[in-house]
């Protein structure tokens, strides 16, 4: 491939590998986004649209899209800010997996149990903005100056072992499920930020006329996401329960409200935040709710 057959095509950054890299690729299968990748080469022509995907690593995607070296890009809250991009990029939708916080951590038996404790010591993170930002503000309202103000330090990766190997007193890192840190002994004291994966596009775009090819991928997207953080819910009920019914299944705009064949009943059809399922099931049985059905959706516009 050479860079003439990237001539006018808009560039969509993908994290190469990682906790984002599989979400990603179902995202652009939902979205109907076609192609193989030859020789897992980073670039790649997308077949039924004038795009290329970009592989690149997470933590690189915002400097590519807040310089416009790239259009688009999908990447975590928590890198966008840790390279200093968040002016230069505009968070276009909020993609609802790569949920984690970025959290300081310290041995669960040690002497250190606060962030004003930790203040002045040794922390070890990958993420040397963010954690530089929030222990600034400590040592600050504490008045530790020179030696005595927090001592920052970047490692790669591993970042659960520094406690351990005697290197830090602390550390931040990422927590989902909590397993590493526990695993390595450690507990959670306060957290610097939440995070979750976005779809981005840089702030001053310099292609605009691929921003109607931005809006399409966006909708597209906006609809893969939704159908995975919604189900549809189908029920029969008493007409004289109708308003509490619909008062625990409002949906996004109305539920529909079909008759029935029995004047005294009517079927109910609601989108629901899947999360929410069995909370609004076990409403509607208590109402007298019968023939509750869920469906997952496999796509929708919403
Ligand atoms: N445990 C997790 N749960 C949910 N999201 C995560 C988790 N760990 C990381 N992320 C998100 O994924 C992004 C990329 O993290 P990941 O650990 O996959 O990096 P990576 O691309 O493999 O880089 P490296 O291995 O070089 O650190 C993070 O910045 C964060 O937004
Ligand atoms: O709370 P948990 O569910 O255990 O997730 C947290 C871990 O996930 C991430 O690392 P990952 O496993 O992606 O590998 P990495 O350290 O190579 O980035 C992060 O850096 C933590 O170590």
């Amino acid at each position: 491939m050479n860079a003439e057959s990237l001539d006018g095509r808009l560039l969509f950054a993908i994290p190469k590998k990682g906790r984002l890299h599989e979400k990603c690729l179902e995202l652009l299968v939902g979205a109907d986004i076609q192609f193989r990748r030859h020789q897992r080469l980073d670039v790649c022509l997308v077949k039924n649209h004038p795009i290329a995907l970009v592989f690149l690593p997470a933590s690189d995607i915002p400097s590519f899209v807040g310089k416009g070296n790239v259009d688009l890009g999908i990447t975590g809250q928590d890198v966008i800010i840790e390279a200093k991009m968040e002016k230069h990029i505009t968070e276009v939708l909020q993609l609802g997996f790569g949920k984690c916080a970025l959290q300081v951590q310290v041995p669960e038996a040690g002497p250190i149990q606060t962030s004003e404790a930790l203040a002045g010591k040794r922390v070890v993170t990958s993420f040397e903005v963010l954690s530089g930002q929030y222990f600034s503000k400590i040592d600050d309202s504490l008045q530790l100056t020179g030696e005595n103000r927090t001592k920052i330090e970047y490692v790669g990766g591993s970042v659960e072992a520094a406690c351990a190997l005697g290197l830090a007193d602390g550390i931040v890192d990422l927590v989902e499920s909590g397993d590493t840190m526990r695993a390595a002994g450690l507990h959670a004291i306060a957290t610097v930020q939440q995070t979750e994966a976005v779809l981005i596009k840089s702030s001053k775009p310099k292609h605009e006329y691929l921003e109607p090819l931005i809006k399409l991928i966006t909708s597209r997207i906006a609809g893969v996401v939704a159908a995975g953080k919604y189900v549809v819910c189908e029920y029969n009920i008493l007409r004289s329960k109708l308003h509490a019914a619909t008062s625990i299944t409002p949906g996004r705009r109305a539920p529909t409200i079909s008759p029935l064949e029995d004047e005294e009943w009517v079927a109910v059809s609601s989108m629901v935040e899947k999360s929410k399922t069995a909370d609004v099931m076990d409403k509607l049985v208590t109402i007298g709710a019968e023939d509750i059905l869920i469906f997952n959706l496999d796509n929708c516009r919403v």
